[in-house]
């Protein structure tokens, strides 16, 4: 399967500081990659060397098998970087015809994009009178106007309310699910597990990790709560293993399997007051990660 894009050995250094320090990355057709760091880890400067509004110090990009940039790739590339500019006294839907008019858009896809971003009631409106989520639903709608095979959106959900990261987060998956290739970044964990694929983590420049969010998900773990305490914990080996955290007991095992354990316990007479899973799979690895090389070598290079 060829990669829509790959990225080899990507440096980008401002004056002193090395933003981007020799990061390898490939998103594969259909699916929805999650660009997972911390503010200034280098997130922003990668996608906007992806989507040729910056070049790079060095390292290979290829996007939709070509350059950055490239007419043909810029044609075949949706994106929205940082906050999307559109003009405040214009309505939604005229922001959208002007960007429609430049790329050559039919006004059928304008109405498509906004039913598709759920901004139909409202594109007569003034952008200026748009709440923050659909601002940036309006970015997405524009980022989707060329049919694009690929969709490279930055922190789509940065500053957004609860019920406008929802709306985001399910118009995400739904992109994802109707067969386009998505590249988002976040520096929410559990934001890319719920929406994502596979993650790459990023700190300090480097890519620190590339997981399988399905996988990661594998590896969660069952915290159990369960009196006597040594009994279950015999029982739960029976389904992985078994530690002592605080006055928990944690299960390496699926947490799909929850009821089965819980039968299990139960069965043989433990009180269990507490079961449920725990997200600390990613957590653990990326404060792991992160916390490892925060403290390792200094990314500013001043020489
Ligand atoms: N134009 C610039 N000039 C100088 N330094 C820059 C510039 N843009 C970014 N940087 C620096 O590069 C590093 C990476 O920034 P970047 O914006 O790519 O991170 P990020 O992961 O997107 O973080 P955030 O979520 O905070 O935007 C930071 O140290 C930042 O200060």
């Amino acid at each position: 399967m060829d990669a829509l894009v790959e990225v080899s050995g990507l440096t980008k250094r401002y004056g002193g500081t090395l933003a981007v320090d020799g990061v390898d990355l490939k998103v594969l057709p259909g699916e929805v990659y999650g660009f997972l760091g911390p503010n200034g880890a280098g997130k922003t400067t990668t996608l906007r060397i992806l989507t040729g509004l910056i070049a790079p110090t060095s390292g290979t990009v290829r996007v939709l098998g070509g350059r950055p940039g490239d007419a043909a790739v810029l044609k075949g590339t949706g994106s929205m970087i940082e906050s999307p500019a559109f003009y405040p006294y214009l309505s939604g839907l005229d922001n959208l015809r002007l960007l429609a008019e430049y790329a050559g858009v039919s006004r059928q896809r304008i109405d498509e994009v906004l039913e598709l971003v759920d901004l139909t009631d409202r594109a007569k409106d003034r952008f200026s009178t748009y709440s923050l989520g659909m601002k940036q639903r309006l970015g997405v709608a524009a980022a989707l106007l060329k049919d694009p095979e690929l969709v490279i959106l930055d922190e789509p959900t940065n500053g957004l309310d609860p019920a406008g990261m929802r709306d985001m987060r399910r118009l995400i998956r739904e992109l994802g699910t109707e067969g386009r290739t998505v590249l988002l970044s976040s520096h929410l964990l559990g934001e890319v597990q719920q929406i994502c694929d596979r993650v790459g983590i990023i700190n300090a420049g480097r890519m620190v990790a590339e997981h399988n969010v399905d996988e990661l998900r594998g590896e969660q773990e069952l915290v159990v709560r369960a009196t006597p305490k040594d009994t279950a914990q015999a029982i739960l080996t029976r389904f992985g293993s078994v530690h002592q955290y605080d006055d928990t007991l944690r299960v390496q095992v699926d947490p799909a399997q929850a009821a089965e354990v819980n039968r299990v316990l139960v069965e043989a007479g433990i009180a269990v007051s507490e079961l449920h899973t725990t997200e600390r799979a990613l957590e653990d690895i990326f404060f792991e990660l992160t916390t490892e090389l925060s403290t390792g070598e200094e990314k500013t290079d001043v020489g």
